[in-house]
């Protein structure tokens, strides 16, 4: 599956991820500086119900966002920027396992420091920016070691 978007397609985009990956949880999510990832995750987020999804994760390594999904359950959603981690061990002790294996969706940036930890069934990502600036996000096979 891929999109291809305008800034303004967006929203619209985000919705029709969530009808494609309705029941996954865990996803990487690789791209340029710059690529639009994190403009990404938040539309990712608001239309899952997140209400302020603001937050950067430039600064933090792991930010949490609630929601509420569509039988009133309180859900949660992290997004993970692992770009300064430098090993598996600094992943463990930042609480990024506990993390990967909670009944909630994820974002993860940077995860090749996590590739041995991440869940089963993890979906793979890519953002790319087109010569004409549109994005296209694609699931991509696994490039991880
Ligand atoms: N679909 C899109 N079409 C055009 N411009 C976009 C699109 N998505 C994001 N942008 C623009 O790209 C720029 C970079 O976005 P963003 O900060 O989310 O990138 P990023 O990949 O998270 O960057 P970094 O990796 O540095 O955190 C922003 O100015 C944003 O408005």
């Amino acid at each position: 599956m891929q999109w291809t978007f305008t800034l303004d397609q967006l929203p619209a985009t985000a919705q029709q991820f969530w009808e494609y990956f309705a029941d996954k949880q865990v996803f990487t999510l690789d791209g340029p500086m710059g690529a639009g990832k994190t403009t990404l995750v938040k539309a990712l987020c608001t239309a899952k119900g997140v209400e302020d999804a603001t937050a950067s994760p430039t600064f933090s390594i792991i930010n949490e966002y609630g929601y509420t999904d569509a039988g009133g359950q309180p859900r949660r959603i992290f997004h993970l920027d692992l770009y300064r981690l430098r090993d598996e061990d600094d992943a463990i002790s930042a609480g990024v396992e506990d993390t990967l294996y909670q009944d909630a969706i994820c974002f993860v940036e940077w995860p090749e420091v996590v590739a041995p930890l991440l869940p089963p069934g993890t979906i793979h990502l890519q953002l790319e920016v087109q010569p004409d600036e549109k994005r296209v996000l694609r699931e991509i096979a696994s490039s991880l070691k």
